[in-house]
């Protein structure tokens, strides 16, 4: 086991995926993920790349404890993952795509950004997890306030910092970015890119930023891991992937970039 991987925040070990769809003669079963290996550290980002179909949303969803493996082992923190909402509670959060997946439309952004702390922090009381939300919010570049909007008052960008400060707010250890900044303007795009890397430098989280966006995964990543058809074919540190990818199939992706 290399050193990075003791302490990894997350580690799969030939994690295995299939899904069977159809019946009769049009049943057909997907390897959406085959002997799939890696390790995330503390205060890393590895960028997770593939075309659609690669299996990039299974290994989301395998990282953040929603889907147990066919086969393989993964641990976060150095324990075996649990499926348990309540034993992850507040050590693994998500940022998505759009924002109305983890913001509730008819909620005010401030509870939303609350919410995880119910769970996770019941030791503060209401007052302390309001407290905590306005500070969360700030850290994200907003004022306070918003925290009395509702999401549709909110420009995209600032309702995906909004998502942000929702899935920093438990101080987690490992934060799953899923095609958090591609249904941005490309400017507020990079302001997102680098608010999650300073955020970064300061938490230490340990992140996975999946994104078919190659040029976003560049100013992002650590290290970036390739998926071709559920193969994990390419691990690489970022600016050696970009400078001389090994695998044709990245040096393919490269080319489209
Ligand atoms: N629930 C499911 N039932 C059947 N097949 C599935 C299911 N989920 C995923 N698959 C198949 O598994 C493979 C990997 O899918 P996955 O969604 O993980 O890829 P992806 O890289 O995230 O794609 P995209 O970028 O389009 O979201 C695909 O062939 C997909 O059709």
């Amino acid at each position: 086991m290399s050193v990075a991987a003791e302490n990894a925040v997350l580690e799969m070990r030939g994690v295995s995926v299939s899904f069977t769809s159809g019946a009769g003669a049009k049943r057909r079963t997907v390897r959406a993920m085959n002997e799939v290996s890696l390790s995330v550290a503390p205060g890393e980002t590895l960028g997770l790349v593939g075309e659609s179909g690669s299996g990039k949303t299974t290994t989301a969803a395998v990282a953040l404890g929603l889907r147990a493996p066919d086969s393989g082992d993964v641990r976060l923190l150095g324990r075996p993952m649990s499926r348990s909402r309540r034993a992850t509670a507040g050590k693994i959060q998500a940022v998505l795509q759009h924002p109305h997946w983890s913001l509730n439309p008819r909620r005010r952004v401030g509870e939303s950004v609350r919410e995880p702390l119910t769970v996770a922090r019941r030791d503060l009381d209401r007052e302390q997890q309001r407290t905590r939300v306005g500070e969360m919010l700030e850290h994200v570049g907003l004022n306070p306030g918003f925290a009395d909007r509702y999401p549709h008052e909110l420009s995209g960008g600032q309702r995906q910092r909004v998502s942000v400060a929702r899935a920093l707010v438990t101080e987690p250890r490992f934060i799953v970015f899923d095609e958090a900044v591609s249904a941005l303007d490309v400017a507020v795009q990079m302001q997102i890119l680098a608010l999650i890397r300073e955020l970064q430098q300061q938490h230490r989280f340990g992140a996975l930023f999946i994104s078919h966006d190659l040029g976003a995964v560049q100013r992002v990543a650590d290290r970036v891991a390739v998926l071709f058809r559920g193969d994990l074919v390419e691990t690489a540190g970022t600016a050696q992937f970009f400078a001389a990818p090994s695998h044709p199939y990245s040096q393919q992706l490269l080319e489209t970039l």
